[in-house]
């Protein structure tokens, strides 16, 4: 049998040292302990120990005032009574960081409501959920503990310890959004977007045995009228100058090429996205002029590499490789010039080893 009264064990509220009575003898809910008994509240309180899960009463707090609290644990004291419990009390005004253990005695058993709401809100909801259940899922509504050990999409690509996962922002509305702030967080002339359901994101992560952790990502629009073939990159930031960004562009492209389509990253580009994507365009682009025999045009270069014409243009156009003759852009490369701006251009970052990418072009369902 747990139900006791307080009298019983000694355990009832009594006020402890800091207890101050008003000497009209009224209770003072605001700095005193607990209120008196009287033989009826003795009674009641038989009636409702120990406290069932759920149950809402007043709680003294560290303040020595009462506020209002929800139970959602209790466990029996190790060297108690058997009967005796403490309880895990949510303060239902302020945040779950503050959610503690507390001893019978912080109690207010006068105050208990036993239920009553819980079952109001199970009947307004309609829902046949247990009080464990409720209490999870409160509990990580509240808390948004993360338990993810991969981005929450499909696994597109993995070579060694990279993988790239492809998230829908339509199936993963909050993480496509968290993905959004973070990157606003560097990038003052980027909109932020919130309705993410007509983007996808490509999530970079270095893998491990605890799981696989983001290193950066870009998005891209599902269908876009200005062939943009990614909307917004970034990478973390202790993450960068890893080759990870040029890594992500060069991925875009191949998405690109899967999809027989020609891309462009999405206007007005970054200091830091403009330099990026200029050495990528570089690298690609000397490197085919380079190995290349005879004439080749700007259409069939970016036929080969997906990189939109115009980009292409003004690469060329940068390096000085492009020469307007009889109403037409030519493309003049020497090959010791050439040679000089690839080594200009740095390092080619990490590659992306095109047979590790299972991936179909989006389609839309249904
Ligand atoms: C369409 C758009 O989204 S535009 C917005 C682009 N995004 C941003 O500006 C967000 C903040 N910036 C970033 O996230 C990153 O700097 C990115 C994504 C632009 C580049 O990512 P990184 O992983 O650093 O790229 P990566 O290591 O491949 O380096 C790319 C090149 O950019 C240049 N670069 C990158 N960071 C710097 C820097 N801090 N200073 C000077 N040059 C830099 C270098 O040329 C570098 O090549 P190198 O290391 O061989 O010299």
């Amino acid at each position: 049998m747990e139900a006791r009264t307080t009298s019983e064990n000694g355990s009832a509220p009594k006020g402890n040292e800091n207890q101050q009575q008003p000497e009209d003898g009224s209770q003072d809910r605001v700095l005193a302990g607990n209120p008196p008994e009287n033989d009826a509240s003795g009674k009641r309180k038989a009636g409702v120990l120990p406290l069932e899960v759920g149950t809402r009463v007043m709680c003294r707090w560290r303040d020595g005032k009462f506020h209002p609290v929800k139970v959602i644990e209790r466990r029996k004291i190790p060297c108690g009574v058997p009967s005796d419990y403490e309880y895990y009390v949510h303060y239902t005004e302020y945040n779950r960081r503050l959610d503690e253990w507390v001893k019978l005695e912080q109690l207010d058993l006068d105050s208990v409501e036993t239920d009553v709401d819980e079952k109001v809100e199970d009947k307004a909801t309609s829902l046949k959920m247990t009080r464990h259940q409720k209490r999870k899922i409160d509990e990580t509504h509240v808390e948004r503990k993360c338990d993810l050990k991969h981005p929450p999409g499909d696994e597109i690509y993995r070579n060694g310890t990279l993988s790239m996962f492809e998230v829908d922002g339509k199936k993963n509305k909050v993480y496509g959004q968290n993905l959004c702030y973070l990157a606003k967080l560097f990038l003052d002339h980027k909109t932020l977007y919130y309705d993410v359901d007509l983007f996808l994101f490509y999530v970079l992560c270095e893998c491990d045995d605890r799981g696989c952790h983001m290193v950066g990502y870009f998005s891209k629009e599902k269908h876009s009228e200005e062939s943009y073939n990614l909307a917004c990159i970034l990478t973390l930031p202790p993450y960068q100058r890893k080759g990870y960004g040029k890594f992500l562009i060069a991925f875009s492209y191949e998405l690109s090429k899967k999809e027989g389509k020609v891309g462009t990253p999405e206007r007005p580009l970054s200091d830091l996205g403009l330099v990026s994507y200029r050495g990528y365009w570089t690298r690609v682009l000397l490197d085919i002029l380079k190995k290349h025999k005879g004439n080749i045009s700007i259409k069939e270069l970016s036929d080969m590499t997906a990189i939109k014409a115009e980009d292409i243009l003004t690469t060329l156009q940068g390096l000085d490789l492009i020469q307007y003759r009889k109403g037409q852009h030519v493309i003049c490369a020497d090959p010791k010039v050439l040679d000089r701006h690839l080594k200009a251009a740095g390092r080619g970052g990490l590659e992306v080893d095109v047979s590790k990418l299972i991936w179909t072009p989006y389609k839309e369902q249904g």
